[in-house]
């Protein structure tokens, strides 16, 4: 397969949208390729790939000629593709149909209903004038042409980790999209998590049978964690014929997802395996958010206002509410963002210290006496070695590997209690509020429904278009197919030098709790981290 550029330098991406398995090299953790070094005529490509666009001219507005009497230019710019893996990389003779959508009633109204094999979606959307182009992903939606018949599907859909509102809702659309989108009536779960696989029974799932299952909280399927065994699931996938396999679940499971994935490669079979990133941490990397994650912060208010009439119906009130988060802190962020009565926010990206000046008891007594009650939100991660060493508690691990929590919350109300009955001598009125599993077990609300039916359709467009290895979600509101390890490699955190905590500090007025110097070294720590991502980035 050959890439060119026709003479008026702009890329050509193939027409069908892949690049086949011989061109790739096996070096790379991703299909990266950037335009440069299509500087001429056409070239045969070999992974990792850099394709570098020659210095890029811009139109200039008026004159609409390549020429740029400004010298505006922007050098040499990368414009870097982070590509997901094809079902012809190891296939190469897959035929290909055209995409059924083309002759669909709802769709024909569309202007244009096909994602063109070229557009991108942009990972960084700030930028500046003579910035470079950056890394982007393949803009997810349906293709002109689609790699499978409606008749030979069998699909089938898993959902493994913990719960989060709209996980059903997805369920729901994966099966609606396949069936009204592209015909496909074959479509299996698989029941309880990974582990699932290794059982005789599955579900038939019709658009019948999951017609109403988003109106509840939880999964259809069940879940579970642990148990992932790759060979055990691929054998499973094979015997019983299954050639699209969608996969529900966090950070863990999308692991598991590209394991699978790489095992079907190795075996060079027809099976196409997508991701769709759930958690209700948001602590999946590369995504906008996740989601469900909106429901839950929403839910989380009912929480912190009840603590909050409590608190502040009696004298010397305390408020503690507890939310997930196990080591990203978004929900309490955004939940006490969105509230405005919280007094103080804990989580585990910030440590926090009880004692002395500038310290969590100091700036709950000075609450107290200027308005005779106090609100914390903390996520349920925030200063868990505090914990353990007060308890000296055994490390224990969840069935994945996932280390359980000790409970923060029951330890901290101990702690203010013990200081201000004992140390201060005064009395103090403790509400402390644990709603942890109520803000995931909901339904999903309107605004996560849709974003749920948008990623389940284009899980079910990347799937039938024979992409692979993928997980599909949100880059700046645009929805991308980004190749599974990219998703998996870090984690989504806080920022604590970011614009979105420091209105959070302002909007309680809490301490800080770290002093300059602590704050300038995690700047510069964070400086040199970005410096060796993008060294990473561009090796
Ligand atoms: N590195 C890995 N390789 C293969 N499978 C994995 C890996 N890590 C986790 N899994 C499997 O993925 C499934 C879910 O993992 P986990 O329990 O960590 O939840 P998760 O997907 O991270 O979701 P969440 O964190 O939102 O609850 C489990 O069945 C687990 O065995
Ligand atoms: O469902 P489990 O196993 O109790 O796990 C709870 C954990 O799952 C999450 O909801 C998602 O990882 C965390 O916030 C929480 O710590
Ligand atoms: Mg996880």
């Amino acid at each position: 397969m050959e890439l060119s550029l026709s003479n008026s330098s702009s890329l050509r991406f193939p027409q069908n949208d892949f690049l086949p398995r011989h061109n790739r090299s096996t070096l790379g953790p991703f299909h990266t390729f950037s335009i440069k070094k299509l500087a001429s005529k056409s070239i045969s490509i070999c992974r990792p790939l850099i394709w570098r666009r020659p210095p890029l001219v811009r139109l200039n507005a008026q004159t609409a000629t390549e020429s740029n009497a400004s010298g505006d230019k922007h050098g040499d710019d990368d414009f870097i593709v982070e590509d997901v893996p094809h079902l012809t990389h190891f296939l190469p003779d897959l035929p290909s149909y055209t995409n059924p959508l083309k002759k669909s009633q709802a769709y024909a109204v569309v202007k244009k209903t096909f994602v063109s094999p070229e557009d991108m979606v942009a990972k960084e959307i700030i930028v500046q004038k003579d910035s470079p182009r950056g890394i982007h992903f393949r803009r997810a939606g349906p293709r002109e042409k689609v790699f499978f018949t409606p008749e030979e599907v069998r699909a089938c859909i898993v959902t493994c980790g913990g719960l989060c509102p709209g996980i059903n809702t997805v369920i729901r659309e994966i099966v609606c999209g396949l069936k009204n989108m592209y015909g496909v009536d074959d479509v299996l779960g698989i029941q309880g998590g990974y582990s699932g696989f290794y059982s005789k029974n599955t579900l038939n799932l019709t658009t019948k049978v999951v017609n109403d299952i988003h109106k509840r909280g939880g999964t259809f399927l069940q879940t579970s964690r642990g148990g992932h065994d790759t060979k055990k699931i691929v054998d499973n996938i094979q015997d019983r014929g299954i050639n699209q396999v969608y996969i529900i679940g966090g950070d863990g499971t999308q692991k598991g997802a590209a394991a699978i994935y790489k095992e079907v490669e190795k075996r060079g079979i027809k099976v196409a395996v997508a991701g769709i990133p759930k958690t209700i941490d948001n602590d999946i990397a590369v995504i906008d958010k996740s989601f469900g994650f909106d429901t839950a912060v929403e839910e989380a208010q009912r929480a912190i206002n009840a603590a909050h009439v409590e608190a502040e119906s009696v004298q010397n009130g305390v408020g503690i509410v507890k939310l997930m988060g196990r080591y990203s802190g978004f929900i309490a962020m955004l939940a006490t963002l969105g509230n405005r009565d919280v007094d103080c926010c804990l989580i585990p990206e910030s440590p926090f210290y009880l004692e002395g000046p500038g310290g969590l008891y100091e700036y709950v007594e000075q609450q107290l006496k200027e308005n005779r009650h106090v609100l914390i939100v903390l996520a349920e991660g925030a200063g868990q070695e505090y914990v353990a060493q007060s308890m000296q508690a055994f490390q224990e691990k969840d069935a994945s590997g996932n280390r359980l929590l000790l409970d923060v919350g029951l330890w901290l109300t101990q702690q203010i209690k013990d200081h201000f009955t004992n140390e201060r001598k005064m009395t103090i009125n403790m509400k402390y509020i644990d709603p942890t599993y109520m803000i995931r077990a909901i339904p999903s609300n309107a605004s996560d429904n849709i974003y749920c039916t948008l990623l389940a359709q284009s899980a079910v467009h990347g799937a039938m278009a024979g992409f692979t290895g993928f997980t599909v979600g949100p880059v700046n509101s645009r929805h991308a197919y980004i190749p599974i390890n990219r998703v998996t490699e870090t984690t989504n955190t806080v920022n604590m030098t970011g614009r979105m905590w420091a209105r959070l500090l302002a909007s309680t007025n809490q301490p800080s709790f770290v002093n300059h110097q602590t704050l300038r070294e995690r700047v510069d720590k964070n400086t040199i981290d970005a410096i060796n991502n993008m060294k990473i980035n561009s090796t």
